[in-house]
C-alpha cells in the first residue's frame, strides 16, 4: 500500500488539503489525517499538488506514415510521458491499406506490451465495407475500443471522403462509440501543394501554405454538418485555428455535442518557425495542422479557458533527422510529426496556469479530466475519488526547469519546446498504485502499462437515448 501525505488535492472540481491510501492499483481512501496501515509506504507530499495523473488522447507510437516508421516506441513514449506527468495515452490504430480493423488492432496491441503506462486505443476507419462494418462492432462489444478516427487529409494515403465519413459516424452512432476527425481538407490540400511544387517551391516553408487556416475551418465544418445531421457527437483533434474552434463554438451554441482538442504545440509555438533556422529546423516543424501565426493561438487558449475547446493532446509523432531529410527536395515527403508527450503538463501549466488563463482545476480539466469523460474512463482515470485507478501526479508548480532535448527521455532528436524555461514539474508520478519516477529516477518497468478497455454508450450517448426516448413519449401522447 501507498500513503500519500500532507498534499494539496486539486481535481477538475476543488482543491482540499488531504491524504490519499493507494492500494490494488487503486484509491482506497481519501481523507485527513490517514492512518498508515501495516508495511505501508509513506509519501510526505509537503504542501506539493496531488493531481490526477495527465491523460494524453493523441499519441502516434511507431507509427508507420509517409514511408517511415515514428521513432518513439511505446516503451519509450510511455516512459516520457511518466516523466511529464502523463499517466495514459490513447494511441491509433491504423489499418493497411483496405485492410484489417482486428488485424491492426492486434497488431498495435502487441507493440504495446511493452509500454510502462497505460494506455488505449483509437482505431482509424480509412474506407469502407461489410469487414469495417462488422469489424467496428466486434471491436465495440469485445474490445474495449470507444472511438474511432478518420482522416479528413492526407489523400492517397489515409483520407476519407463524405461518403465513408456518413457511414461510419452512422455505424458508430448505433454501437455507442465516439467519432474523431482529422480537420483538414485533403483535396484542397493536395491541390496547393501541387501548385507550390509547379513554382519550384519545394522547401518546408511551402508546408503552410499548403494548409492555411481555411482549409482546416472548412472540413471541421463539414465534420461538424455531417454529424449534426446524423445526429451523432464528433470530436475534432487537434483544432489549430480560430476558424476550427469557432465552427465548434457554433455547434455547441446550436445544441450540438462537439468536442475540441488542443496540442501543446499549437498553443505556444507560432508560424515564425518556417521562416528561420536552417532546412532541418524548418522541417522539424512540419505537422499537420501546420504551426500558425499567433493570432490562432489565442482562440485556442480562448477556447480551452471558456469551455468550447476540452483537451489538450500532443499528437506525440517523432521523425529523426534522417527521416526528416526524407523531403529533402519536395515538402510533400517530409515526414508530418513533432514530439510534445514530456513537456505537455509543464507547457499548460506554465502557459496556463502561471500565465493566470486557467485555474488549477481547469488545468486538471484539460489535461485530464475532460479526456476520461469524452472517452468514457471517468472517473477510473481522471479523477481522485475513492475507487479511481491510483494514477497521480505530486505536481511542483514552482519548480521550473529548461526543456531540452538531451535533457529529455523523448526518443527523438530534437525538441519543439527546446529552450523553453517553465515552472510545473512533475517530482513523484504514481502509475497504478506504485512510485513509477521519482525526482527523475524512473522505477517503472517495460510492460508494466495495461490496456485500458473503454466501454460504449458513455454519457453522451445515455443523453442521447434519453432525448430519443423523450420524443418518443412526446409523439405517442401527442
Ligand atoms: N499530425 C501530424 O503531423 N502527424 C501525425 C498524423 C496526424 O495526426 O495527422
Ligand atoms: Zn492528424
Ligand atoms: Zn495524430
Amino acid at each position: 500500500m501507498l500513503l500519500i501525505r500532507g498534499g494539496l488535492l486539486t481535481d477538475s472540481e476543488r482543491q482540499y488539503r488531504a491524504d490519499i491510501l493507494c492500494g490494488g492499483g487503486r484509491i482506497v481512501a481519501v481523507g485527513p489525517d490517514l492512518d498508515a496501515p501495516l508495511a505501508c509506504e509513506v509519501v510526505e507530499a509537503g504542501g506539493l499538488l496531488v493531481i490526477p495523473g495527465g491523460i494524453d488522447p493523441h499519441t502516434h507510437m511507431e507509427m508507420p506514415f509517409m514511408g517511415e516508421v515514428a521513432s518513439e516506441d511505446f516503451e519509450s513514449g510511455t516512459v516520457a510521458g511518466l516523466a511529464g506527468g502523463t499517466t495514459t495515452i490513447l494511441d491509433f490504430v491504423i489499418p493497411a491499406p483496405g485492410g484489417s480493423l482486428l488485424d491492426a488492432y492486434r497488431d498495435w496491441r502487441g507493440k504495446a506490451e511493452k509500454a510502462v503506462a497505460d494506455y488505449g486505443f483509437h482505431v482509424a476507419v480509412t474506407h469502407w465495407d461489410e469487414r469495417v462494418k462488422e469489424e467496428m462492432a466486434v471491436l465495440t462489444r469485445e474490445h474495449g475500443v470507444n472511438s474511432f478516427k478518420h482522416f479528413m487529409a492526407y489523400k492517397g494515403a489515409l483520407m476519407v471522403d463524405d461518403d465513408v465519413l456518413l457511414h461510419s459516424i452512422r455505424h458508430a452512432l448505433d454501437l455507442g462509440a465516439l467519432c474523431n476527425v482529422h480537420a483538414e481538407n485533403g483535396d484542397a490540400v493536395a491541390w496547393l501543394q501541387q501548385e507550390l511544387l509547379a513554382e519550384g517551391l519545394t522547401g518546408p516553408e511551402s508546408h503552410p501554405r499548403s494548409r492555411p487556416a481555411a482549409v482546416e475551418g472548412e472540413a471541421a465544418q463539414r465534420a461538424i454538418a455531417i454529424a449534426g445531421l446524423l445526429g451523432a457527437p464528433i470530436y475534432i483533434v487537434h483544432v489549430s485555428t480560430r476558424d476550427a474552434a469557432e465552427a465548434i463554438a457554433r455547434a455547441r451554441a446550436a445544441g450540438q455535442r462537439v468536442y475540441g482538442e488542443v496540442l501543446a504545440q499549437h498553443l505556444v509555438i507560432d508560424d515564425s518557425v518556417y521562416e528561420t533556422g536552417d532546412w532541418l529546423a524548418r522541417a522539424r516543424h512540419v505537422m499537420s495542422p501546420p504551426f500558425r501565426p499567433r493570432a490562432h493561438q489565442e482562440a485556442l487558449w480562448a477556447g480551452l479557458v471558456s469551455g468550447q475547446l476540452h483537451t489538450t493532446a500532443t499528437d506525440h509523432c517523432c521523425f529523426c533527422a534522417p527521416q526528416k531529410e526524407k523531403g529533402r527536395n519536395d515538402f510533400t515527403k517530409i515526414p508530418n510529426g513533432t514530439p510534445g508527450i514530456e513537456d505537455r503538463m509543464s507547457v499548460l501549466w506554465h502557459h496556463g496556469v502561471r500565465s493566470g488563463r486557467l485555474t488549477p482545476m481547469e488545468f486538471v480539466a484539460v489535461t485530464s479530466a475532460n479526456s476520461a469523460k469524452i472517452f468514457n474512463m471517468f472517473p477510473r482515470k481522471g479523477s481522485l475519488a475513492v475507487g479511481a485507478d491510483a494514477d497521480l501526479v505530486l505536481w511542483d508548480g514552482e519548480a521550473t526547469r529548461t526543456i531540452s532535448a538531451a535533457a529529455s527521455r523523448q526518443r527523438v532528436d530534437y525538441n519543439v519546446f527546446e529552450g523553453m524555461t517553465v515552472a510545473g514539474v512533475a517530482r513523484t508520478v504514481i502509475s497504478g498504485g506504485r512510485i513509477a519516477v521519482h525526482d527523475g529516477d524512473l522505477r517503472a518497468r517495460r510492460g508494466d502499462g495495461r490496456y485500458v478497455a473503454r466501454p460504449c454508450f458513455g454519457p453522451d450517448f445515455r443523453a442521447r437515448s434519453a432525448q430519443v426516448r423523450n420524443a418518443q413519449v412526446g409523439s405517442a401522447l401527442a
